[in-house]
């Protein structure tokens, strides 16, 4: 188990780096998580820690309660949504989270991004959901839990495995992976497909979603009949 965790680290310090190398964060408003579904560890970044300044030693490990096994620093502010979703999203492997701006506009103005194209469908079958906005006492009980169950409860009619990433409403994206790396991938596409959304937006004064024929083809060429994660 020493190996795999030691391994597991090296993605999560990899893909928090990464975060910053695709220009997905400002100062530390960003975090990526791994988990090891064997053991039920959680690695995750430290609160507020400059890219730069990461390393394995600084990451945080933790039981799937919250409770630290490893590391001395404070573990994101965002954990209690990393771990609300690896209870419930079961095949997902790593978690990012960030304040990239083109997805984060369209949190903050609370509206899903429906497949306007070929881009969108190759990752994402069908619309990138944003959830709808916490209330007081949700927000008073515990926002970042809270956050995490109001993305379950957004996906209850929508498989995680085919659309790896969601808007929080009034905050920024979400997305998740196999592994952490293939959530940092899936937080870049995100990024570029928010970007294109909003100018397609622009040019044509409303959203023309794209022929579902397509987006069945590009995905389904893409990701295979079963869309699913190993298999
Ligand atoms: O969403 C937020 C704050 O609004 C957080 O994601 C911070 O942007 C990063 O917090 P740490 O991971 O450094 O605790």
């Amino acid at each position: 188990m020493f190996h795999l965790l030691e391994k597991l680290k090296e993605k999560v310090l990899q893909a928090n780096i990464a975060l910053e190398d695709f220009n997905l964060v400002t100062f530390t408003w960003g975090n990526a998580s791994g988990i090891d579904r064997d053991s039920g560890l959680v690695v995750i970044k430290p609160s507020g820690v400059p890219y730069k300044n990461l390393t394995k030693e600084k990451l945080v490990v933790l039981n799937m309660e919250g409770h630290v096994v490893e590391g001395n620093l404070k573990p994101s502010s965002d954990l209690p949504t990393h771990i609300e979703l690896y209870k419930s999203f079961p095949e997902i492997g790593g978690i990012v989270h960030t304040h990239s701006p083109w997805a984060t506009i369209w949190a903050q103005a609370g509206k899903f991004i429906p497949p306007l194209g070929t881009t969108h469908a190759d990752y994402f079958y069908g619309s990138i959901p944003c959830t709808r906005a916490l209330t007081a006492t949700e927000i008073n009980r515990n926002y970042e839990q809270e956050t995490g169950k109001l993305i379950v409860e957004t996906f209850k009619d929508i498989d995680y495995r085919q659309v790896p990433g969601v808007l929080v409403n009034s905050h920024a994206p979400f997305n998740w992976g196999v592994d952490p790396q293939e959530a940092v991938h899936n937080a870049v596409v995100l990024e570029e497909v928010s970007k294109m959304a909003f100018r397609s937006l622009q040019i044509n004064n409303g959203l023309r979603p794209m022929n579902q024929v397509l987006l069945d083809k590009h995905y389904l060429r893409k990701h295979g009949v079963n869309a699913y994660y190993g298999q």
